[in-house]
């Protein structure tokens, strides 16, 4: 089959990239020894508990990558403790070959933060040079970076975070750095500051565009003041000083990037730490100089660009030339959970997890709980009004970014038939209109007690399998309250990534297949009835038959434990009732209705018969009738008409959606009672043993016309056509029609998506307000979409 797809490992590398994960977690300095702790904890010198070299002895050789002042600082207290050695890299190499990968290989990466606002961008990596860097550490460096390995520091400055925490914790006591931040969010700099206002009795300078808000002089008035130190608030010199320093830092990055001509200015460094307030203010001063001109962009992994380059420059580990189509960004529990911060101890198991976060929920809901949204905007217009208050109503790290695990996984690519990769966006809803956001949360949450019951359930109903199902809800609950509060939090958000973080939080808390008996029972029933369709199908024309066979497609869509209102019907009737009832329902016009262009492609018109697809590939939603009744039937079809199949289905389970495992269970059950679907399996390589009994007589099928399946690379609902199998791309090459069939793949994603060849969308809406919104509609609507290839 292999062969057959065009499957080869011809563009391969000569040695393999075998994957793996990157975590991302920080210690402040001062917390060296927690560090090693940690490392020590998880014996991350000796290759992770995972790791074969677990019962190995000490390995006294390995050697630690690392950068920066505590890569001398450290070296002895490393090999003291851990046995390691650490192998110094340049800082200013390890911070470019970070930011570069960075930019590079991870989707939405970059965002721009104005007035309390994130917008992620996706930057294109051919044009992604020159840009200017800067690394807001204790000091500031601004570096020019015209491509890999190519840079060159260009200015910095020495007022920097170490500035403002010095000053800081001078002026104000603070403990920490994160305290004095903290404070700001409380502070008002116009008790400290002199503004044009000041000055002005009030009024505006606008002759030169100054407005009454703007700082004339930081700090300005405490000199014509007869106050002492102890009569300002904490709160409001700390403010003052954080916008001292971060327009100044942006003001110079302005000049700096104007010099050299650059137009992006990407801000790096743990001064930042995803705080709002600090990247309002540079991206103001940047605004305010440029007037509009240029943009500051952050990065999600701002803090790590020095320990990914020195990570990097291990030899030989092929990473160099990573896309962001083969990393896919995870956010397990008891992994760092906000901004890469550890809550709790190291995880050694799932237990410990579980115990964590039996703990954690109890003893944290201010950690998790959702929080009074705040309209945004944090600086005003004028960029110099007094923030929102965040500190009393918003936990403290609430802003901070959350970095996730970055699984690598070399066989993903992009599909090859996407019409613009580029301008691709699987998701059709977007998450950033809140009340989206709401309505979904509310859909989720109230699926929540079911799915935890099916998911004990797959597991036996076991004590064991109830805690993890218990864990499993806290977990989700958990994300959804975090995303509820910052639906940027993860990076950008759409709705296939909530649904599928719910199916990974499942396999975190080792839920296999929590719908694994309700498929095998619809299977099964479907099954039954398969014979009896086929032969009332068989005794129709060619147009009524296709007609037919769509209408079936879209009633039996209808089998969706995904959707409150499908569950609902479930209890009025048995599988085969609700689905003869649904394509009883089934009346044309459907509310998105191109079959009329769909069959002319199909079947011609008068005598000009159009040649059949060479090959279609049928991405398939739902066991049981949807697979059964539906999606099988119109590939049988398309066999008969000389079109090579092949059966797209996921990876890993997702709610009841049919895997590319289960298929060939299914397809051999089915080909029992068919000669084509046995012919074509076979020749496809799905049946070992041919079949001898044959039931409906079909005649004269080419056994050259294969059915053949293959996994998508997802275990979501959705489909994300950026990251698919490579089996799926090397199917894809020669292929001239797509059926995408279900919500998640035709609607919540794909509605929108343009393809190379052409395409055709079936799916039953299950959702009333998703019917409003896209085909302005109601529930259990119908979409046939075809969209022939240009
Ligand atoms: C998860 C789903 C996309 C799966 O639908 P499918 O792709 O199987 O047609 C869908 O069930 C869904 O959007 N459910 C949530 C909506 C609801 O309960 O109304
Ligand atoms: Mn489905």
């Amino acid at each position: 089959m292999k062969e057959r797809l065009g499957i080869s490992n011809g563009n391969r590398r000569s040695y393999p990239i075998l994957g793996g994960r990157l975590h991302f977690v920080k210690f402040e300095t001062s917390k060296i020894t927690e560090c090693l702790d940690f490392i020590y904890s998880k014996q991350l010198h000796r290759g992770g508990m995972e790791s074969h070299y677990h019962n190995s002895p000490a390995n006294g050789n390995a050697i630690i990558k690392a950068t920066g002042g505590g890569a001398y600082k450290f070296a002895d207290l490393f090999k003291e403790k851990l046995g390691v050695s650490l192998d110094k890299e340049d800082e200013m190499d390890c911070l470019v070959a970070g930011a570069n990968f960075l930019l590079k290989a991870i989707r939405h990466e970059a965002f721009t933060h104005m007035e309390g606002h994130k917008e992620f961008f996706q930057i294109d990596h051919n044009d992604l040079f020159p840009y200017l860097l800067v690394n807001i550490g204790s000091g500031v460096s601004m570096i020019k970076v015209d491509g890999d390995g190519k840079f060159q520091r260009v200015s910095g400055t020495n007022v920097g975070g170490g500035t403002y925490w010095g000053l800081g914790r001078l002026l104000t006591k603070c403990k920490s750095f994160d305290e004095l931040l903290e404070l700001s969010q409380k502070g008002d700099n116009s008790a400290v500051d002199m503004l044009v206002g000041d000055i002005y009795g009030s009024m505006d300078y606008s002759k030169i565009g100054l407005s009454a808000s703007t700082i004339a002089s930081s700090f300005g008035k405490a000199i014509s003041e007869n106050k002492e130190l102890e009569d300002y608030r904490p709160e409001d010199i700390s403010l003052s000083l954080l916008r001292m320093i971060s327009y100044n830092i942006g003001q110079i990055s302005y000049l700096t990037a104007l010099q050299f001509g650059l137009k992006r200015i990407f801000f790096g460094g743990f001064f930042i730490r995803g705080h709002a307030y600090t990247m309002d203010s540079i991206s103001f001063a940047i605004q305010f100089w440029s007037k509009g001109e240029a943009q500051a962009m952050f990065l999600r992994h701002e803090g790590f660009l020095g320990a990914l380059g020195a990570f990097l420059s291990y030899e030989k580990h092929g990473l160099d030339d990573l896309m962001a189509h083969q990393l896919v960004e995870r956010f397990p529990m008891g992994a760092p959970y906000t901004g890469g911060e550890i809550h709790g101890p190291p995880l050694g198991d799932l237990n410990e997890k579980i115990s964590w976060m039996e703990k954690f929920v109890q003893k944290g809901t201010e950690i998790t709980a959702p929080v009074p949204m705040i309209p945004p905007g944090t600086t005003g217009l004028g960029g110099f009004e007094v923030p929102l208050s965040k500190g009393g109503t918003l936990r403290s790290d609430a802003s901070s970014l959350n970095v996730g695990v970055l699984h690598l996984v070399p066989t993903l690519e992009v599909f090859p038939l996407l019409a613009d990769p580029k301008a691709y966006e699987p998701n059709t809803i977007d998450l950033s209109d809140h009340s989206e956001l709401e309505h979904w949360f509310t859909i989720l949450s109230g699926h929540l007690p079911d799915l935890v019951d099916k998911a004990v359930a797959s597991e036996g109903g076991s004590e064991d399998a109830k805690r993890r199902g218990d864990a499993f809800a806290r977990a989700f609950s958990a994300h959804l309250a975090r995303l509820m509060e910052d639906p940027a939090a993860y990076g950008k958000l759409g709705l296939a990534n909530l649904l599928e973080l719910r199916e990974e939080c499942l396999r975190e808390f080792q839920f296999v297949d929590a719908y694994r008996s309700i498929k095998q029972r619809e299977n099964e029933a479907s099954l039954a009835v398969l014979p009896d369709l086929l032969m009332e199908i068989d005794c129709m024309d060619e147009e009524t038959r296709l007609l037919t066979l769509i209408e079936g497609v879209l009633a039996a869509n209808i089998f969706d434990w995904g959707s409150r209102a499908c569950v609902d019907l479930y209890h009025k009737g048995t599988i085969i009732e609700i689905y003869r009832m649904s394509r009883n329902k089934m009346r044309r016009p459907w509310r998105v209705d191109d079959f009329d262009v769909f069959k002319e492609r199909m079947l011609g018109t008068g005598d000009k018969k159009p040649p059949p697809h060479r090959r279609a590939l049928l991405f398939v939603d739902n066991s049981g009738a949807d697979i059964v009744l539906g999606m099988l039937p119109l590939a049988r079809e398309l066999l008969r008409r000389g079109t090579e199949v092949v059966l797209v289905a996921n990876s890993l389970p997702a709610l009841n959606d049919v895997t590319a495992m289960e298929l060939p269970d299914i397809v051999a059950e089915a080909a029992k009672h068919c000669d084509i679907l046995r012919g074509a399996a076979e020749a496809g390589g799905l049946l070992v043993d041919a079949m001898i009994n044959t039931f409906d007589g079909s005649k004269n099928i080419s056994p050259l016309v294969p059915l053949m399946v293959v996994e998508n690379g997802c275990g979501s609902p959705c489909i994300d056509f950026r990251q698919v199998s490579s089996e799926l791309a090397a199917a894809a090459k020669d292929a001239d029609l797509i059926i995408l069939e279900g919500m998640g793949r035709a609607l919540h994603t794909n509605l929108n998506a343009r393809f190379k060849c052409d395409a055709l969308k079936l799916a039953m809406v299950k959702n009333q307000r998703l019917a409003e919104k896209l085909v302005k509609g109601n529930i259990y609507d119908c979409v046939c979409k075809y969209e022939p290839a240009n």
